[in-house]
């Protein structure tokens, strides 16, 4: 099978990518995430995720280079990672007991051919009320400090979420079914790889 990396230096994008049976190399982009104003989410997440790809691709002569970018939108409100405990502090207060909207993008870049492929997904989240107690004490435990929204829902956070409207893998930051569904463009077939290590 064709080398496959995973362009970014996120643990959980790195866990779920194994968790499917893939192999794959890491290679982090520092690609700049500054983006036009104008953009809706949808354009955001996606022209974010394919800058990292075609960051890492570029450096490549083959493989198939996947890059992914996670944002939290409440209302008008773009919400990145918390630059520090007190904008983390800002972000949950906004987002307690409110609903919000996670959008994931994906962009998957062939290094050889030049064949590329975007999508993105968005769930919508439904945080529960929190006191300012229980939002110092959920800072404190440094889980929002490298998290979009600035929480994690496979973490303590999933403490926080009542109910999601979507698919749960575009929340922690990487879709998994869509995913798939676009390597099937690249001839990986992520079942028949599953199959395949069984044997
Ligand atoms: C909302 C949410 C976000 N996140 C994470 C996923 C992403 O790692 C991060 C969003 O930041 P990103 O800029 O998408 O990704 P990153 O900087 O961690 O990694 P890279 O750019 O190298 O790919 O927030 C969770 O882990 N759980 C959650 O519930």
């Amino acid at each position: 099978m064709r080398n496959l990396v995973l362009a970014s230096g996120s643990p959980r994008r790195r866990e779920l990518l194994s968790g499917v049976g893939l192999s794959f190399q890491v290679m982090v982009s520092d690609a700049d995430e500054k983006v036009d104003s104008g953009l809706s989410p949808d354009e955001i997440v996606r022209t974010l995720a394919f800058r990292k790809a075609s960051a890492i691709a570029n450096e490549l002569s083959e493989g198939i280079v996947i890059g992914a970018d996670t944002i939290v939108v409440l209302e008008d409100l773009v919400l990145g990672k918390p630059k520090d405990e007190q904008q983390a502090r800002q972000m949950l207060k906004q987002l307690q007991g409110r609903v919000h909207t996670v959008y994931s993008g994906v962009a998957v870049i062939d290094a050889k051919t030049g064949q590329q492929a975007v999508g993105h997904r968005a769930t919508r989240v439904h945080m529960r009320p929190l006191s300012d107690a229980e939002i110092e004490a959920y800072v404190k435990t440094g889980e929002p400090l490298d998290k979009a929204g600035s929480y994690a829902i496979q973490g303590i956070g999933s403490t926080l979420v009542e109910r999601i409207e979507g698919d749960y893998f575009t929340v922690v930051g990487l879709p998994m079914e869509l995913l798939a569904s676009m390597l099937t463009s690249f001839d990986i077939h992520v079942l028949k790889t599953a199959e395949e290590i069984k044997r």
